[in-house]
């Protein structure tokens, strides 16, 4: 039986399917990706990370790998902080790289990463830059937010009345499509004391998930902003587990454990049907 290689693996309980695909020959249709991320139709993940040589899609990068990250309905993201983890941890498990310090290319650009021995990878995750103030959005009441651009938009509100477990995050809250176009991420913060963050987060493209790196980057960028800073590390607790961020002017890391957890084949016949 023939079949397309894939591996599920997560980071803090963020999941993806990997794709190995090194000439970035396999078609992704929207549709495929959304039917594979279906958590009842098919493998079930956040979104799917295509491993592919940056030269076979003449990326210019000081990485030998490109991450082409994909979110669960099938959209195009510019970076998943979650996913360079998991896709830097397969590269070393695969031995197509080494442990240590390497560069992953994204859509957002380069991305250097340490992977431990430990198999924990910390990420250079670029710039978090603040781009809105008191940017409102609704989730069962307004809320005012903090917009932070980390090669992808997300807008974080910062709750000091109201504990993020108590939010209802099952529908996507209500949010200015002028000010997001593209659509936005949505965290939900609140301060557990010095350096330490607890946060919910509404993806675009995927809903609620467990966890999301950029996401706990952009909270991290956005406490410091209300507090007058723009230095500083701070733990984030999120529903899947515990990272650590720093930020700084121009650039931010996030460091946190990688798992894969399964490799097999995608069936042919499923995928041909997948992709129409
Ligand atoms: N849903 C995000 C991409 C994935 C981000 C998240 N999984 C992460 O770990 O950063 C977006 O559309 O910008």
């Amino acid at each position: 039986m023939g079949g397309i290689e894939f591996l599920k693996g997560h980071g803090t309980q963020n999941d993806f399917v990997l794709l190995p695909d090194a000439a970035g020959r396999l078609e992704l249709t929207e549709a495929r990706i959304a039917a594979l991320c279906d958590r009842h139709r098919g493998l079930g993940a956040d979104g799917v990370l295509r491993i592919v040589r940056a030269a076979a899609l003449e990326i210019a990068s000081e990485g030998e790998w490109f991450m082409d990250y994909r979110n669960a309905d099938g959209s195009i993201a510019e970076m998943c902080g979650n996913g360079v983890r998991v896709f830097a941890r397969y590269l070393v498990d695969s031995g197509l790289a080494a442990e240590g310090e390497f560069v992953v290319a994204t859509r957002a650009g380069d991305r250097p990463v340490v992977v431990h021995p430990d198999r924990s990878v910390t990420v250079g995750m670029g710039p978090a830059t603040i781009t809105g103030t008191s940017v409102t959005v609704v989730a069962g009441r307004p809320f005012s937010g903090v917009a932070v651009d980390v090669g992808n938009p997300h807008l974080v509100s910062v709750l000091d009345d109201t504990d993020v477990a108590d939010l209802d995050l099952r529908d996507q809250p209500d949010f200015d499509h002028d000010v997001f176009p593209n659509g936005v991420n949505l965290e939900f913060v609140n301060r557990l004391g010095e350096g330490a963050l607890r946060m919910r987060v509404h993806e675009r493209g995927v809903g609620e998930t467990r966890a999301c790196g950029t996401g706990t980057v952009a909270a991290v960028a956005a406490a410091f902003h209300l507090a007058g800073t723009d230095t500083g590390a701070s733990t984030v607790d999120i529903p899947g587990g515990r990272v650590e961020v720093t930020v700084s002017r121009g650039a931010s890391t996030l460091s946190g454990p990688a798992e894969i957890v399964a490799r097999g084949e995608i069936d042919d016949a499923w995928w041909a049907a997948a992709g129409s």
